[in-house]
């Protein structure tokens, strides 16, 4: 680095007392004229200075913004295959190109065969993925306690009833299934079509148990690479290990559950070695206990025996569409909190709302107090209930999905 010339000597003034008067004026003058210059040139150097420290400052700030951007740029990930002394043998997820890398030293005493990790575009390691940061943050959804109720859910109190029978009872009372020698359900499999509460229903579960929910969405289990699905099974388990009292919730079971099909592709074989990890770790596990297993699905009829065997999904619920009886008391739940006029009849809108999901029934009721609200109204009158139910029926007729995934618990 060049240093900064030295600064300009301070002018010394020499009065010499022989000086006659005129001397010392004119002195005097060449001192003042001497301060003048060195002053002069003090302001140039600090100005100098000042623009260098403008131009330094710019520098750091765009060495900043570079960093900053360096560090949030897309890393890629991978699994750590084997550490070498010549460095660490990855493969990449998605290509699964095998490459032999380097790993930055305050990182080389961290990194595991089988750790994921993630890279950046020359493949250097940039850091080890937990399995929280990871895949189950990524495909997991974890709610300690869930806040929904038993009274939140209407229309059906039958599934009300086995499901708290197949899982409530083991996870409350383990002992009592000990004592009388009986085996509680494996597995619980909700199904029926969408929107019809069986998500609402194990989360209830969840909640009077005080169990921590753990939901995987099937389709998260396919979206993965080589082996990362199966790896996904058995972090689900494991956490539910660690969170127990737990019930596991598999949305969507038959993404990863579906009968075999004809085709050889290697999406299939994955699709069905995380299958087979399901069944292994459900066949591996121990019935009473912490842990409950449910899953739900609306495509029963796609599904692959094999996972409704005994030990398995051996309890089945079927959840429909509620009745009108159901249709009520899903419109009485969803307007707890509403200021319903006197003209409103549930029994009357009941009829016309045949056919729907909860979800829907759910939706319409949001979309009802949005017609008052846009009225100005805080009070929801039948007018906006018809309203709604126009709007519905011109989604459905128009092929657009009715309101009831945008509103969710
Ligand atoms: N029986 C019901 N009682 C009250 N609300 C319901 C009922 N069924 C559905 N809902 C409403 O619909 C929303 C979605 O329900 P939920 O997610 O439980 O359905 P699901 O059967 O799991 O649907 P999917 O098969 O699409 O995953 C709930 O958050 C709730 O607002």
């Amino acid at each position: 680095m060049s240093r900064s010339p030295s600064l300009p000597d301070r002018p010394r003034l020499d009065l010499d007392p022989e000086m006659s008067d005129a001397e010392r004026l004119s002195a005097l003058r060449q001192h003042f004229e001497r301060l003048t210059e060195v002053n002069r040139e003090l302001d140039d150097r600090l100005t100098e200075a000042t623009d260098r420290r403008d131009e330094l400052q710019s520098e750091v700030d765009q060495l900043k913004r570079r960093n900053e951007t360096l560090k949030t740029s897309s890393l890629y990930i991978a699994t750590v295959e084997e550490v070498t002394d010549d460095g660490v043998v990855i493969k990449q997820h998605g290509n699964n190109q095998e490459v032999l890398t380097d790993t930055s030293p305050h990182l080389e005493s961290q990194v595991e065969a089988g750790d994921r990790v993630a890279i950046n575009d020359s493949f250097a390691i940039q850091s080890v993925l937990d399995d929280e940061k990871d895949a189950r943050a990524q495909a997991m959804e974890v709610d300690a306690s869930p806040e929904v109720t038993y009274d939140d859910i209407g229309g059906i109190d039958e599934q009300v009833r086995e499901v708290r029978e197949a899982v409530e009872d083991p996870l409350a009372n383990p002992e009592m299934f000990e004592k009388v020698g009986v085996e509680p359900p494996s597995g619980v499999l909700l199904h029926g079509p969408p929107g019809t509460g069986k998500t609402m229903l194990a989360k209830a579960v969840a909640n009077e148990t005080d169990a921590t929910f753990i939901k995987m969405a099937g389709s998260e289990l396919v979206r993965k690479f080589i082996g990362e699905g199966s790896r996904l099974v058995r972090d689900l388990f494991e956490l539910a290990a660690d969170r127990e009292p737990a019930v596991i919730f598999i949305d969507e079971i038959d993404a990863v559950a579906s009968k075999r099909t004809d085709s050889k592709t290697s999406g299939d074989a994955e699709v069905q070695r995380t299958m087979m990890q399901l069944l292994s770790e459900m066949d591996g596990f121990d019935d009473r206990g912490e842990i409950r297993i449910m899953a739900a699905t609306n495509r029963f009829d796609m599904l692959d025996e094999a996972i409704l065997r005994p030990g398995r999904f051996d309890r089945l619920i079927e959840v429909p569409n509620p009745d009108s009886e159901g249709i009520v008391k899903i419109l009485e739940i969803h307007t707890r909190e509403m200021n319903v006029a006197d003209d409103v009849d549930f029994e009357d809108l009941a009829e016309e709302l045949e056919g729907q999901s909860g979800a829907d029934i759910a939706s319409l009721t949001t979309e009802a107090g949005m017609y008052a609200i846009r009225d100005d109204r805080t009070e929801v009158r039948r007018e906006d209930f018809d309203d709604a139910i126009e709007k519905m029926r011109d989604a459905e007729e128009s092929g657009t999905i009715p309101g009831h995934t945008d509103y969710q618990y």
